[in-house]
């Protein structure tokens, strides 16, 4: 039966990549993504604007919303501190599957849990189940059309502090443009756009940086 392109991304992992070396999967993934078959990977380009946000942040807890074959989830959890924990949530259960096998290549399995469903089920469990107080770092990458509807369940549920950040990928392509308007306006965000292109291509995107004011 035939190949679907997660598999074949975490099979140029498993030819390409080092077991146990987070930075030979992220570029075996780029290379796979920029020479063979486009995938909807944060990529390199947007990927250092993400790395330079974690990096700065140091963050104890992080949740990450869309991991599809779980490159970021990979480039995030290779920066934290030694007991910061990094939650991925994923809705399709494929996705998963690479994801997981991607995650377990690069090593990383004891910084990172995988979760399947939906957001809108999960961010509610949040301190009940994972036993999170308040979430550092949040990088949206799932649905656009969820992004605002998840900020506001975030906010609700009480799991951003002062100073929370919110990292959202795709802001101009595909574009999330009611989130975009919400955290411009609201008084309690501090907005912050970081102008870069869709990943492997030349046209414009971005990642919107949004710190929580409380
Ligand atoms: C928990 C939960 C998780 C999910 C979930 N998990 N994984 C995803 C994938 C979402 N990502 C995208 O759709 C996406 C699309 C493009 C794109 C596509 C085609 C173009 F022509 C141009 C750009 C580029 C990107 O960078 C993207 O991230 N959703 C969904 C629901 N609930
Ligand atoms: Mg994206």
């Amino acid at each position: 039966t035939q190949s679907t392109r997660p598999q074949r991304l975490l099979g140029a992992v498993q030819k390409n990549a080092t077991r146990g070396d987070p930075r030979s999967v992220v570029k075996a993934i780029d290379e796979f993504c920029r020479h063979k078959e486009w995938a909807m990977n944060v990529g390199d380009e947007k990927g250092c604007i993400l790395d330079s946000v974690v990096s700065e942040l140091n963050p104890a807890t992080v949740l990450e919303l869309g991991t599809y074959c779980g490159y970021s989830t990979v480039r995030i959890a290779s920066l934290l501190p030694p007991h910061a924990k990094l939650i991925t949530l994923e809705f399709n259960p494929d996705y998963a599957k690479i994801a997981c096998q991607v995650i377990a290549w690069a090593g990383l399995e004891d910084k990172i849990q995988l979760v399947e469903g939906s957001s809108a089920e999960w961010i509610p469990k949040m301190k009940e189940h994972f036993g999170v107080k308040m979430l550092d770092l949040v990088f949206m990458d799932h649905w656009k059309d969820d992004y605002l509807p998840d900020t506001k369940l975030l906010e609700d549920c009480g799991l951003l502090r002062k100073g929370s950040v919110l990292l959202a990928d795709n802001v101009i392509c595909p574009g999330s443009p009611d989130y975009l308007k919400y955290v411009r306006r609201s008084p309690r965000y501090k907005s912050q756009y970081f102008r870069s292109h869709l990943e492997y291509t030349k046209a414009e995107d971005g990642l919107e940086k949004s710190v929580f004011l409380g």
